[in-house]
């Protein structure tokens, strides 16, 4: 099946600030795609890129087949987007925002406001005006207006910051029947791993512009598995130790943690080998890879220096 995006070699600077470094990117029909990325990474340029809020120095975006020009707008038609805060009016009710993006948007479907309010939960929202909104109430109503158009493509940037655990998990649930239900496929990025984790089916680790890595749930899930994690003051020379030992399946992951991934590990005759080696050891336990320690090995992995 055709992607319902790719991103080839695209590339984008601020000045000499470069935010996007060659990014390659495949979406396909049905995914929940998470973008993963620290602060600066470059998520939200990519999403506004994908937008036309802004444009490319370099490379190809295809959306649903169309490549550039006037098809590439008409295909846009086809997307909902919420980057950085939903653009609503303070001074308008729910009603009254969304009849606005009617008309901006040109939908004459009589039906789109309350099928987008009742969707989101926001129909007894009555005269509140946008400005007296809850973060969350927010939210919802910015993801009500994307919703209007009734899109095949959501993209959604960090939409569930600063929400309260409940409001997250509603969220949460919201996109995942719009996802099932409608088959909508959906682009969000956020840093809330463990969220993301419950909803996403495909992954992407971007840092310093660069997609370092993409990958399904089912891959994760797959790799996944438990470990020892090992703190000392010399990972070298424990590195060193645990050759000795015929140990080689584990990884030094900052100039604290080895990561072993060999379970069959003594761990009291480890710990005697570092002492009498003359490193200390801190932590010795056992873990499990979730998606939040998985980005950090990968972002350790892969650091680069940050382009000037
Ligand atoms: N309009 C701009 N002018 C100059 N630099 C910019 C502009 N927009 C983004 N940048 C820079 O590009 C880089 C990527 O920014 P971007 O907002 O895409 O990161 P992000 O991953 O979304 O970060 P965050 O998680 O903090 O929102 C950053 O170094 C940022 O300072």
């Amino acid at each position: 099946m055709a992607a319902i995006l790719q991103m080839e070699n695209i590339t984008k600077s601020f000045g000499k600030q470069r935010a996007l470094n060659h990014v390659n990117l495949t979406i396909q029909p049905g995914d929940i795609y998470g973008l993963i990325g620290r602060n600066g990474a470059g998520k939200t340029t990519i999403l506004k890129t994908i937008v036309q809020l802004l444009y490319a120095d370099q490379g190809t975006i295809t959306l649903f087949g169309a490549t550039y020009g006037k098809d590439y707008t008409k295909q846009l038609k086809r997307t909902g987007s919420v980057i950085e805060t939903p653009v609503a009016n303070d001074q308008l009710t729910a009603q009254q925002n969304l009849t606005y993006y009617c008309k901006i948007k040109g939908i004459v479907d009589k039906d789109a406001i309350d099928d987008a309010l009742k969707f989101v939960g926001l129909t007894d929202t009555g005269k509140k005006k946008f400005k007296d909104f809850s973060l969350g109430m927010k939210q919802k109503l910015g993801l009500a207006i994307a919703l209007l158009n009734k899109p095949d493509f959501l993209i959604l940037d960090e939409p569930i910051n600063g929400l309260d655990p409940i409001a997250i998990a509603d969220f949460r649930n919201l996109l995942v029947k719009i996802n099932q239900t409608q088959g909508m496929t959906i682009l969000i990025s956020s840093h809330i791993l463990e969220e993301l984790y419950q909803m996403a089916t495909r992954f992407g680790i971007i840092d310093h512009g660069t997609i370092i890595k993409e990958l399904t749930k089912d891959e994760f899930d797959a790799k996944s598995r438990e470990y020892i994690k090992l703190q000392v003051d010399q990972p070298k020379l424990a590195a060193t130790v645990l050759n000795k030992m015929g140990i080689e399946d584990f990884k030094v992951i900052d100039q604290h943690t080895l990561n072993i991934y060999d379970l069959s590990l003594d761990n009291a005759a480890l710990v005697e080998m570092l002492v009498a080696a003359s490193v200390s050891v801190t932590t010795i336990v056992r873990e499990h890879i979730n998606l939040e320690n998985y980005f950090k090995t990968i972002v350790a992995e892969n650091e680069v220096t940050p382009n000037a």
